[in-house]
């Protein structure tokens, strides 16, 4: 009989190494320990080579749960109505009407919106199996660690409502547009366009919307609050301190949340965020600090001459190949000899390289791209194509991978001087 381990024991040793690592260090430090109650931490605060074992477990658990389930029930545990839940809380805002430190019932619950008993208590409690509020007593609702979260962070409450009300009915009209629009080019031929009824683009049509647009940015700025999209990466990812002066553009910059943070560490560089004009209008500018937003498209010539870096972090992914062309030409007649253009941005690793659980999160933003935008993630030769496609005066000069950040920053430089700029 052969003595070698199962797979699954194999992974169960995993669990419980890795796990033991992370209790063992809690335990030394006097850390709380995870936990769903509503007073459990939101962030273990790892040390990195703790944070490695929390993910091996991470892993190995999934692994595991995947084989033992079989494969009809990794069939079956795809349920269509996971949402709903999500688009409860967030459409009657529900992490605000459940008192953070105490509890309400659930009949008192549905009085306070005006919905049925019986329809509320069934979809809180699928919400509660997924550990989102709890249930101390039958007929009691009190928070959990994660819907404390929603009520205590409005940007995972922003994330929370973009997710369920603008990027869920784009995936469930993903194949309708394929079957229209089968070529899937156009980022207004998509998903998003079906499920709104409309002729814009994503951006476009948040932009119509003072309060999509403010929800929107605030879902991206909840990325930031992750380790792996931390803005630690962008500020110490890349010498910045080779720039001792001048000007950094950062297109597509959202609430500004990457130039305050660079800002803060590099005061003598100044910082102008370009976006749409509602995301211009629903972001201010932080006192003492060297940075100011601008109305700007980035698919019109920048008018922003001379700057030392053009960057655009998490923006490009957003659009397919030839709108990333078009972006990066409309930057020429403004680049100076050697000004820096970075792209901050995911560099997909061939197919089944990752560990499974990342794999499965890169995926599903890839084809979050594709429901909004005809866009997608790319991999490293892709990302070369795009500057050689935008003009050969664009030298790429390759990638860095920020240990522990998802993305990737790439650089290319311009070699033409200003005045060859005209393609
Ligand atoms: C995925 S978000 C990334 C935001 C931010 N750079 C970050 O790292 O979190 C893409 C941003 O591009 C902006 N954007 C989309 N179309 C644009 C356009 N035509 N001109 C300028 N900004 C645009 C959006 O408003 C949005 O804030």
């Amino acid at each position: 009989m052969s003595s070698a381990q199962s797979r699954i024991a194999e992974l169960a040793a995993a669990v419980a190494l890795h796990t033991h690592r992370v209790d063992s260090y809690l335990a030394e430090n006097g850390l709380p320990y995870p936990s769903f109650d509503a007073d459990g931490p939101v962030d273990l605060r790892l040390p990195p080579e703790i944070e490695q074992s929390r993910t091996a477990a991470l892993q190995a658990s999934q692994e595991l749960n995947d084989l033992l389930q079989g494969p009809r029930d990794l069939i079956f545990n795809h349920h269509h109505n996971s949402l709903v839940y999500l688009k409860f809380i967030s459409h009657f805002d529900l992490a605000n009407k459940v008192p953070v430190d105490g509890e309400i019932t659930f009949t008192e619950l549905a009085a306070s919106i005006g919905v049925d008993y019986g329809a509320l208590t069934r979809i809180l409690r699928l919400s509660i199996a997924h550990r989102i509020f709890k249930e101390p007593r039958p007929g009691v609702v009190a928070h959990s660690a994660a819907s404390r979260e929603i009520a205590e962070d409005t940007r995972v409450a922003s994330w929370v409502g973009a997710n369920v009300d603008d990027m869920w009915p784009a995936a469930g009209r993903v194949v309708d547009a394929l079957i229209k629009w089968p070529l899937a080019t156009e980022p207004n031929q998509i998903g998003f366009s079906l499920a709104n009824e409309t002729n814009r683009s994503f951006y476009e049509e948040l932009d119509k919307s003072p309060e999509r647009a403010r929800r929107f940015g605030g879902a991206m700025s909840c990325f930031t609050t992750s380790d792996g999209y931390s803005l630690s990466h962008l500020t110490d990812g890349y010498p910045w301190e080779s720039i001792s002066s001048g000007t950094v553009v950062d297109l597509g910059g959202s609430h500004g949340d990457a130039a305050f943070a660079l800002s803060r560490k590099y005061p003598t560089l100044n910082f102008i965020v370009q976006e749409l004009p509602q995301v211009v209008e629903n972001s201010k500018e932080e006192p003492g600090l060297d940075v100011k937003f601008m109305v700007h498209d980035l698919f019109e010539e920048q008018p922003v001459h001379g700057a030392e870096v053009y960057l655009y972090r998490w923006v490009l992914h957003n659009w397919p190949d030839k709108y990333c062309v078009k972006a990066l030409q409309a930057l020429i007649p403004a680049l100076k000899q050697g000004s820096r253009v970075l792209v901050m941005d995911f560099v997909m690793p061939p197919p089944g390289t990752l560990p499974n659980n990342i794999e499965r999160n890169l995926r599903a933003m890839d084809l979050t791209m594709l429901e909004i935008g005809n866009a997608k993630e790319r991999d490293l030769g892709e990302w070369e194509s795009l500057f050689e496609q935008a003009h050969p005066k664009f030298v790429f000069k390759g990638m860095r991978q920020p240990p522990g950040s998802r993305l990737a920053i790439l650089e290319a430089t311009w070699a033409g001087g200003a005045e060859s700029n005209r393609t």
